[in-house]
């Protein structure tokens, strides 16, 4: 038989590692109660398709995750993915903020080794929990050559996504991860990854990011578009020192007077804005609702708040030149 490829789960917490009161408790459970070494025992399938070695990195819900985190997270990723004895990394994770790391990463790493982000939508102890069968596809496409060169990947519920396009679209089912506009990559089925499609944004070893030796990010934060809507959040966080802004526009990213005049100051002062959309499809095109060239602002193309936060971020890390911005915004 073929040599085993050697993947290392990396568990951060979530539901996948939860535990609720009953076999029924779908909701209203704890996230990040169990450790690595009872999730990986769980699954003795594992074994089967990867020598599996695990380490506890956080035991968070999700929702508590920081730039912090990610910079730990993506040098450990990098430390071990350096080295010859490893083949893959699973990252198993809460599924809130799943897509933001998993982003994060695709821009991080810098190898063409497979990593995987995986979570749950169930607990363990729930009546047809997730996590074991998802977990077990995660580590089967780590150890898979068809996942090699593919960027970082998203595989819950018998499917793979790219980390660019994957967003969560329902609080609880376990179908909840989905790419609605350009499409998932795959499936993983019956023992085997299927590829049908590529991202054509570049990713992990042809990105121009390095993490390697910073401490701490950039502070960017997101301001949200609605009817009635008044700027008073926005210039909150500006005074507090955010270096880039986020709007999550209505539709086609457009902008509310006061909110326009209130960006516009910020701009002049020196914050990087970036235009993007509450919608969740479609593309925010440059100088649409918005003259970008004149307000030197930078449109998302078609990343979603949580995923733009997380370019301008790295973004801001190299540049604060808008049009080296907005590159980069057309080019991961
Ligand atoms: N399904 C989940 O993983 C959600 C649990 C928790 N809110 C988290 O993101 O970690």
């Amino acid at each position: 038989a073929d040599k085993l490829a050697h993947v290392t789960i990396l568990a951060t917490g979530g539901t996948i590692a939860g535990s609720g009161a009953s076999s029924t408790t779908t909701v209203g459970y704890t996230a990040a109660t169990v450790g690595v070494n009872q999730l990986i025992a769980a699954v003795p399938e594992l074994a089967k398709v990867a020598d599996v070695k695990g380490e506890q990195v956080f035991q968070i819900a999700s929702e508590n995750m920081t730039n912090q985190h990610w910079l730990t997270l993506a040098k450990r990723v990098n430390t071990l993915l350096a080295q010859a004895d490893v083949d893959g990394i699973v990252i198993t994770h809460g599924t809130d903020t799943l897509e933001e790391t998993a982003y994060f990463l695709d821009l991080t790493v810098k190898s063409k080794k497979p990593v995987v982000l995986v979570g749950a939508m169930r607990p363990g102890t729930a009546l047809s929990a997730d996590g074991p069968i998802n977990l077990y596809n995660a580590v089967l496409l780590a150890a898979s050559q068809e996942a090699i060169g593919k960027g970082v990947l998203v595989a819950l519920n018998d499917q793979i996504h790219a980390a660019r396009e994957v967003t969560k679209t329902n609080t609880s089912t376990p179908d909840s991860f989905k790419t609605p506009e350009l499409g998932m990559l795959g499936y993983i089925q019956g023992n085997k990854p299927y590829f049908y499609r590529a991202s054509t944004r570049k990713n992990t070893a042809d990105t121009e990011f390095d993490v390697s030796k910073l401490d701490s990010l950039p502070q960017v934060d997101i301001v949200y578009g609605y009817a009635n809507v008044n700027p008073v959040a926005l210039n909150a966080l500006v005074a507090a020192g955010a270096r880039g802004i986020i709007h999550a526009g209505v539709g086609d990213g457009s902008l509310a007077a006061p909110v326009k005049t209130a960006l516009i100051a910020a701009r002049k002062q020196g914050v990087l804005i970036v235009r993007s959309s509450r919608v969740g499809q479609g593309i925010i095109a440059r100088n649409g609702e918005a003259n970008d060239d004149e307000l030197d602002f930078v449109a998302s193309d078609t990343l979603n708040p949580q995923k733009a936060r997380i370019l301008l971020t790295l973004a801001l890390t190299r540049t604060t030149d808008s049009k080296e911005i907005q590159r980069m915004f057309y080019t991961y």
